[in-house]
């Protein structure tokens, strides 16, 4: 895992334009899940998508951007698959801090994360609450990587409607740190909960194999 914290000023017309093409790729995305034009179309669409690719792809960096200290002194992560503003994967969800120090997002799906009919997949609102929960165990002190992950499906999760994600670090065991959180309508009606263990891995105080060795994770 690589962490450059380095601020980054000279950086950052570059950055707007890639945040820029980021959600520009995903209206794209949705036009490609939702697109209904004929074969020819979709064979021209196709063709000028690999120009595109092979023109991006003329200097490429090793892996996304990792956490960062930016311009205005705050963290971010803009190549996070969650969160990462210059990153076509990511919603990007928007995360705030309560001054309780929960941690409060307002979302809304998009077609291209559909599961079943009509309907959220459930892995993608897994990784949502993922994010989340692991934020909120962060901003409690206690940043780690994800343990365990347990949901509660309640009811279907739609797309393309306003929905709020909250969640609230609950308890520790020495490295071992808990939070909660769900995703729920603006009306306060739970859809899908979601209980999760953080860890602070023992490579991170030098006391184990780090990721080079098992394989990177994060
Ligand atoms: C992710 C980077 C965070 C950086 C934070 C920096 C700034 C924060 C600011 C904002 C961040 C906002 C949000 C981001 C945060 C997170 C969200 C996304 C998180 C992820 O998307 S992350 C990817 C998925 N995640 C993995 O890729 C983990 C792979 N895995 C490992 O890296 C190791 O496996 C690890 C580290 C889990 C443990 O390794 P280890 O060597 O440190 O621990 P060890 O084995 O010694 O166990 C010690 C005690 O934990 C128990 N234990 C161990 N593993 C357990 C498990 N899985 N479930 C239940 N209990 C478990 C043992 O039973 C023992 O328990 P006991 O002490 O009671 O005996």
């Amino acid at each position: 895992m690589t962490l450059d914290l380095a601020s980054t000023e000279d950086a950052e017309p570059q950055l707007a334009a890639l945040t820029d093409l980021s959600r520009r790729v995903r209206d794209l995305i949705d036009a490609v899940a939702l697109t209904d034009v004929p074969e020819g179309e979709l064979a021209a669409a196709a063709a000028e998508v690999a120009a595109l690719t092979e023109r991006l792809n003329a200097v490429r960096r090793d892996s996304p951007r990792s956490f960062e200290i930016g311009p205005d002194g705050a963290p971010r992560n803009l190549g996070n698959a969650v969160t990462g503003s210059a990153n076509p994967h990511a919603l990007p969800l928007v995360a705030e801090v309560t001054p309780e120090r929960t941690v409060r997002a307002e979302l809304s799906f998009r077609p291209a994360h559909e599961g079943p009919p009509g309907t959220v997949h459930g892995g993608v609102s897994a990784m949502i609450l993922d994010h989340l929960l692991g934020h909120a165990t962060a901003v409690a002190g206690f940043p780690g990587m994800t343990g365990t992950l347990t949901l509660r499906y309640r009811r279907r999760v739609p797309y393309g409607e306003p929905l709020v994600a909250t969640a609230e670090y609950v308890r520790s065991e020495g490295r071992k740190h808990w939070s909660e959180g769900r995703i729920a309508l603006p009306d306060g009606t739970v859809l899908v909960e979601a209980s999760g263990l953080f860890i602070a891995p023992s490579w991170w105080s030098g006391q184990g194999p780090g990721p080079e060795s098992a394989g990177e994770a994060g």
